[in-house]
């Protein structure tokens, strides 16, 4: 039987659809029906009914595949229909990858699997041709499950590869090559390299996708995100540095006494003058201190640590970067989730061009061969998700012995309940510099007492504290509005929503993975072209999605927490919580997807009184503090909120400084009487 929630549909991002539901509008149970239309004129029906599900096209394609009952995701059962890359990428001039795979289709490929059609040639793969896939198939990624993304939901993503897209196709061989089931068949007839027969300790289907090379070009590295009308305002906003000795703030980039290099790659991206956390972090940074800053998003906290050591390096003269097998690099810098990581490694590139300094980015989702390789190439500002990370190092690949920073962003993050063991390991792994030894770095917009506390641990006893406005508060650039809804009215609103903004990009933020598809899939319906990012969704998947929500293709992204932080997308003027998120620091990230860098923006909340009281009142005062109009309603829900339940985990209020000065949580509430529940639901994102 058909599980509850038991399917699961990927929106395509370039198609527009048209799709009959036959789902109940909690979108929990019941049959699925809905009807793709491609951009080359493919129309395909997707049909689950309660026992074999079915997917059929009526194109000319004929397509008719059957994807088996679910069932392998530990209770959550369904199907998962991942035929949008198919469309967009492959649809034009090769018609449906589908059509590759048509005739196994039938054979229940998609049964009990998470996969069904996987694509899985992406451009580098394709271009290497067959070799490169048996090459590719090493095993070094073990099962996706074991991957980090299981979650006890067991399956494996199997399903067919038809390894087509544009490249590939044309090469005829990379297509239609089976890698259903259990891709260890390959591995037996690989010529895998040595990295990746190292890495193939778990048998079982392994990540394939190779990320597209960087740009090369200068106009694409330092593409700018434009300054907006309240740039200059960031001069208003009040700074507190707290801690001895703190030194003077630059006022100008000059002032930091960047080298030729790093002066000449500050003034391509477009920098005329530093922000806040610039101003104040830089100094920090380049007098070799420890330091914890907080400043609000969009406010340019990534190069407040980039740049100070970077130029570190070219004073110091680092290594260039030479072939080895194990690298040592100078600078570690981790983030929470992919995108973010790689984005973070694209600033590092941009700074770093022209100099010998070479940054390299490992992240999860991608092929460990191919990423082993990256790193041994050379590899002095290494950026990763921790559970690469810390994979990487363990392999014996990576050596820290000549580290000398450590970089958490997204530090509260990184220290809640979800990474603090993997934090913590990163930081015992063996020849790991002790924090008396290296420089530790932590940046957020966020930064709750009882992190700041523990991440107090990590850092040397005279680490400073720096404040940009109030920590934890909202970007004053975004205007907020809460609208009271019930929860089966907010498809309607959103919908009403969406058609005030246009073709403007708006990203829409759900609680759950299947809500995610769900929605992304009733706006196409409806004629909205919509992409969807998540963590269920493949890498391959989700950078597609990034890209084509970057370049307007797809003006409306649906997105879990995944994308609530650091994403730093151009022309995003909207944001909708179409679920409140269950804490006040994650609507303080997501809201900080707009109203970037002295730019404007706006952010639409969804408040079901029924789910979201417990989060009335820490709203309240993200609102008054970001001088926006809190509605009469929502003041009294907060007002009795508190007096019912007093204070909620859910509503866990910000601190406004530095926890050693004897904190500041508002003393007319209690602590919370637990721990607060991460940033991401228990039901969600698997983070690397
Ligand atoms: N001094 C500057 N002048 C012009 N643009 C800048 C400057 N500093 C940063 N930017 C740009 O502002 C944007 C936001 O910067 P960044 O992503 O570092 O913000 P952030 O504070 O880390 O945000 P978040 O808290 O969301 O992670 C980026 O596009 C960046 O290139």
């Amino acid at each position: 039987m058909l599980q509850p929630g038991g399917f699961k549909m990927v929106a395509s991002p370039v198609v527009s659809c048209n799709s009959g539901f036959g789902l109940g509008s909690s979108g929990t149970d019941g049959g699925f029906k809905s009807f793709y239309k491609g951009s080359a004129g493919n129309e395909k029906s997707n049909n689950e009914d309660s026992e074999g599900s079915s997917w059929r096209t009526s194109s000319g394609d004929g397509f008719r595949g059957r994807g088996g009952r679910g069932g392998s995701r530990g209770g959550r059962g369904g199907f998962r229909n991942t035929f949008k890359s198919e469309t967009d990428e492959n649809g034009n001039d090769e018609g449906w990858k589908a059509g590759e795979s048509r005739g196994r289709g039938r054979g229940g490929f998609r049964g009990g699997f998470r996969g069904g059609f996987r694509d899985g040639g992406d451009e580098e793969t394709g271009r290497r041709g067959f070799g490169r896939e048996t090459d590719e198939n090493g095993n070094d990624e073990g099962w996706k499950g074991g991957e980090g993304r299981g979650r006890g939901r067991g399956g494996f993503r199997g399903g067919f590869r038809d390894g087509g897209d544009e490249e590939t196709g044309k090469r005829g061989f990379g297509r239609g090559g089976f890698r259903g089931q259990n891709e260890e068949v390959f591995s037996k007839v690989s010529t895998a390299d040595k990295v990746d027969q190292e890495a193939g300790e778990n048998a079982g289907p392994k990540v394939v996708y190779v990320p597209p090379p960087p740009p090369e070009d200068e106009n694409s590295i330092f593409s700018q995100f434009a300054t907006g009308i309240n740039f200059n305002k960031y001069d208003d906003i009040p700074v507190e540095v707290s801690g001895s000795n703190a030194p003077k703030a630059i006022m100008t980039f000059d002032e930091a006494g960047l080298c030729e290099s790093l002066s000449k790659n500050v003034t391509k991206s477009g920098y005329v003058k530093p922000t806040p956390v610039q101003k104040y972090g830089i100094p920090i940074i380049s007098a070799g201190r420890d330091l914890m800053a907080c400043a609000q998003t969009g406010s340019g906290k990534t190069a407040a640590f980039l740049l100070p050591i970077l130029q570190r390096f070219m004073t110091d003269g680092v290594a260039a970067s030479k072939f080895s097998e194990v690298q040592e690099p100078e600078a570690i810098i981790v983030a929470p989730t992919r995108e973010l990581i790689n984005q973070i490694y694209l600033e590092a590139r941009k700074f770093a061009y022209g100099t010998c300094v070479r940054p390299v980015v490992v992240y999860g989702g991608i092929n460990t061969g191919y990423t082993i390789r990256e790193v041994l190439k050379g590899c002095n500002v290494l950026c990763g998700t921790p559970g690469r990370l810390l994979d990487i190092i363990g392999r014996g690949k990576v050596g820290l012995s000549k580290l000398r920073y450590l970089v958490l962003d997204e530090a509260d993050r990184m220290l809640d309940m979800g990474f603090e063991p993997d934090m913590r390991k990163l930081v015992g792994s063996p020849g790991m510099p002790a924090k008396e030894d290296r420089q530790t770095l932590m940046f957020s917009a966020t930064f709750p007492e009882e992190i700041q506390r523990l991440a107090a641990e990590f850092l040397k006893v005279d680490y400073l504290f720096l404040a940009v406005g109030v920590v934890g508060g909202a970007c004053s650039d975004v205007e907020q509005t809460i609208i009271q809804v019930d929860q089966y009215s907010k498809r309607e609103q959103l919908l009403e929503l969406l058609k005030t903004t246009g073709t403007e990009r708006t990203m829409v933020f759900v609680e759950t993975k299947r809500s995610a598809d769900f929605i992304a899939t009733f706006l196409c319906q409806e004629k909205i072209s919509t992409t969807s990012i998540h963590g269920d969704r493949e890498q391959r998947e989700r950078e597609k999605a990034l890209s084509d929500f970057r370049t307007g293709q797809c003006p409306v992204l649906v997105a879990t927490s995944v994308a609530a932080r650091g994403l730093d997308i151009e022309h995003v003027q909207h944001v909708v919580n179409f679920d409140l998120p269950s804490n006040i620091d994650e609507y303080v990230h997501r809201i900080g997807r707009t109203g970037r860098c002295g730019n404007t923006g706006r952010a639409v909340s969804f408040f079901n009184p029924e789910s979201d009281t417990p989060l009335a009142r820490s709203l309240v005062k993200v609102l008054s503090g970001a001088q926006q109009t809190v509605p009469k309603w929502l003041e009294e829900i907060a007002f009795s909120a508190h007096g019912t339940t007093g204070i909620n985990p859910r509503g866990r209020l910000f601190a406004s400084t530095d926890t050693r000065k004897g904190g500041s949580f508002r003393t007319d509430e209690p602590p919370p009487a637990s721990a607060p529940k991460p940033a991401a639901a228990a039901d969600d994102e698997e983070w690397e």
